[in-house]
């Protein structure tokens, strides 16, 4: 066998009304993604959940987004958020934090998570409320997100 065995790079790609998902590539333990989205969406929060947690090393290829995080390990789920553009390179988000983003240009997005995905194991958590009191009202979501419980109605 060569030392450079090709592998499938191209795997399926999601489109709806936010943009596009793709899978570029998925083994047991890793899965690369890219996706797009338009300025006003918002995907996320979501964790995956035992028994498949997930390191995710994220970077925005072009655009900005308002990257947010809560902390799913203490009780009242801390919810912190950041501007990252391509300047601030690849951010490691660990497993116990839930992740979302904001759109607030066209974005491209990248991300690296370690260990498959796993519908069953994920958790979504709508934060539209904490949004909007940062001036970001009426985000775009997927049907999924619109759905989800508010993070504060989960916390303890
Ligand atoms: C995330 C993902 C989705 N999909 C499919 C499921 C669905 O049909 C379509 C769109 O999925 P979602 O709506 O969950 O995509 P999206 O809302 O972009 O989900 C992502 O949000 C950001 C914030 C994250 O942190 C990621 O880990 C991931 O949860 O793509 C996969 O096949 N593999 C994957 O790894």
């Amino acid at each position: 066998m060569s030392a450079f065995e090709a592998v499938d790079a191209e795997g399926p790609r999601f489109e709806d009304a936010r943009g596009w998902l793709q899978v570029l590539h998925e083994s047991e333990r890793c899965v690369l993604k890219r996706s797009f989205s338009k300025a006003g969406v918002f995907r996320g929060l979501h964790a995956q959940m035992t028994p498949s947690p997930q390191t995710k090393v994220i970077r925005v290829v072009s655009g900005l987004i308002l990257d947010a995080v809560a902390d799913l390990r203490e009780a009242s789920r801390p919810l912190e958020t950041r501007e990252l553009s391509p300047a601030d390179g690849w951010v490691r988000i660990a497993p116990h934090y839930a992740h979302g983003f904001l759109a607030i240009e066209d974005t491209l997005f990248e991300y690296m998570c370690d260990g498959r995905y796993d519908e069953a194991s994920e958790q979504a958590f709508a934060i539209g409320d904490e949004l909007a009191a940062m001036g970001y009202d009426s985000p775009i979501l997927s049907a999924k997100d619109r759905a989800a419980p508010p993070l504060r109605a989960t916390a303890a």
